[in-house]
């Protein structure tokens, strides 16, 4: 992290539990500046000043400051900022923060603010300039400020008068209480600008290639002329372009597989296989699982286990792959290629002891999970990236670009889509079904790219019916498709009317044992993507 950070300059996020963090660190990038995460429980301020920050931006969190044990700076933080000259962006638990230590005071709010507000900035302030037009910006937050610290200005005041932003420009401090990162806060990112590149003096000096070019130079500078190296591949975006950095130094000293868990969708097996072969040239091994898998999973219906099963049921897979490979080899390859993304590195790491942390949502499926004894070192080429900068590199590497703009699908496969149900071979072929009519009918329609994720889910329910002259008792299914810009919230998909009652007639129609479907109507929040 230090060695990429020394040639940019940087904006530091300390992240203190907010859902939206990676997003803050997201929008910077996007603006082509370097910019890293920390756990602001975690980092000490050692670790700050080795990053040179030109701007540390304190993010958003799910505590109250005035709460005993709430997370903090590192001690000393404000004498580091003001004797180096660097400003300091507090949002929403982050104003909080400052103002707390600065010596004002917070308090629980009368009202809590949720959602879509207007504000009112003041004109001729640093964060706003001139422009006092009102703007909408999206608010989360239950504590308000009911006494300013010494020196600093209020210059934004919501709809209904609580205060939206401060700051205090002799000291380099800036606040907001709103989130101006999420693209509800159309506004968010002039703020943003105006904070990186005229308060920071920060350039836009950072791309992916450079990213690619230092990872292929640290492979090469990292393995030995006769190292090996094992992948697991799922068929995704991540751990694709993982493997396919690394082949390019170490050729078929790289040995992937593919592990067939018995979970995956229609046909997914052969289209994967024929385009790591046809299109990528990787050398990967498919191993067929399938019986195994299911044998585990026989009779478990709660989501966790499922998950817990899988993952493990994948590690010894996987150990069993490398024990032959070994055999094969003579030796034990050395190194294991993980599609690892900055978010995962910044999720392994939740603060201490924090309680309702935003990263505890669900227990964490990776077969890169392995058990110590296996001694691999990782390479990890994608984890200083998030997503959509991964699908950049993956184009400029040549991977198909229908390939890098296939929906996600979850590791524990179609498991976790047959909702609150045995995960049966019957069930499994019906889902398979379901979801092949669904996700070919808007492929065909060419509404594939504009969703997030489209899939169908099996439902614990069996319903009468009447299909022809007799009376039915047969399956329910659900079907999802959701629009979003990184997964984080998402919205509900509109087909047109005509579409849902295509699809529903052919479900109905071609897959036995199906009388019901049902169309999820609900965004993210409330709900998830998936059901389980
Ligand atoms: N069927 C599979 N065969 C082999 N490895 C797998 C399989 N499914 C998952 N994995 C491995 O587990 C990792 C995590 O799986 P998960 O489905 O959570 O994917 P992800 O983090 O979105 O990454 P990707 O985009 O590579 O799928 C993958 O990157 C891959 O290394």
């Amino acid at each position: 992290m230090e060695e990429e950070a020394s040639r940019h300059s940087v904006a530091l996020v300390l992240d203190f539990g907010s859902q939206y963090t990676h997003l803050i660190t997201r929008r910077i990038r996007q603006l082509g500046v370097c910019s890293f995460c920390l756990s602001a429980a975690e980092a000490s301020l050692d670790a700050v000043a080795k990053l040179a920050p030109s701007l540390i931006l304190l993010s958003g969190g799910p505590h109250s400051v005035y709460e005993p044990g709430a997370p903090s700076v590192p001690p000393g933080f404000f004498d580091y900022v003001r004797d180096r000259g660097v400003p300091v962006v507090g949002i929403c638990y982050g104003l909080q923060l400052i103002v707390a230590q600065m010596g004002g005071s917070v308090e629980p709010a009368a009202n809590r603010e949720y959602g879509s507000m207007d504000v009112v900035p003041v004109a001729g302030s640093v964060l706003y300039g001139d422009d006092d037009s009102t703007q909408s910006v999206w608010m989360s937050h239950g504590d308000e400020v009911v006494e300013m610290p010494r020196g600093f200005v209020v210059v934004a005041r919501s709809v209904q008068g609580s205060i939206a932003a401060i700051e205090n420009p002799d000291l380099g401090i800036y606040a907001l209480q709103y989130h101006p990162e999420v693209s509800h806060s159309p506004k968010g990112i002039d703020t943003l600008k105006r904070l990186l590149f005229e308060v920071g003096g920060l350039t836009d000096d950072w791309k992916v290639q450079d990213v690619l070019q230092e990872q292929i130079d640290l492979i090469a500078t990292t393995v030995g002329p006769d190292d090996h190296a094992i992948c697991a591949l799922s068929g995704g975006v991540d751990s694709t372009v993982a493997a396919t950095i690394v082949h390019k130094v170490m050729g078929d000293r790289l040995h992937c597989v593919f592990v067939d868990n018995g979970l995956l969708r229609y046909k997914e097996r052969e289209r994967v296989m024929e385009t790591f072969k046809r299109d990528l040239h990787l050398p990967v091994v498919c191993v067929d699982a399938g019986s195994q898998f299911l044998a585990k999973l026989e009779g478990v219906v709660d989501p966790e286990r499922k998950r817990k099963i899988i993952g493990a049921e994948f590690i010894a897979v996987f150990d069993e792959f490398s024990r032959k490979l070994e055999q094969e080899l003579g030796k034990k390859p050395k190194y294991l290629v993980q599609g690892t993304l900055y978010p995962d590195v910044i999720e392994s790491c939740p603060p201490p002891g924090v309680v309702g942390h935003s990263h505890t949502i669900k227990s964490h499926h990776n077969v890169g999970g392995l058990p110590p004894s296996m001694k691999l070192l990782l390479l990890e080429p994608l984890k200083w990236l998030f997503k959509d900068e991964v699908r950049k590199l993956g184009k400029l590497l040549g991977i198909p670009e229908g390939f890098l703009k296939r929906h996600p699908f979850p590791g524990p496969g179609l498991a976790v889509r047959v909702i609150g149900g045995d995960v049966t071979e019957e069930n499994l072929e019906t889902l398979r079904l379901v979801d092949e009519v669904f996700t070919a009918s808007i492929k065909e329609a060419g509404l594939y790219d504009e969703m997030w994720q489209a899939f169908a889910g099996i439902l614990p329910v069996k319903t009468v019916g009447v299909q022809g002259d007799k009376r039915t008792h047969s399956g329910s299914v659900v079907l999802r498709a959701v629009t979003s810009e990184d997964g984080m919230t998402a919205e509900r998909y509109t087909f047109k009317r005509e579409f849902l009652d295509q699809v529903t007639r052919e479900i109905c129609n071609t897959v036995v044992d199906v009388n019901r479907v049902f169309y999820d109507l609900t965004s993210k929040p409330p709900a998830t993507i998936e059901w389980e």
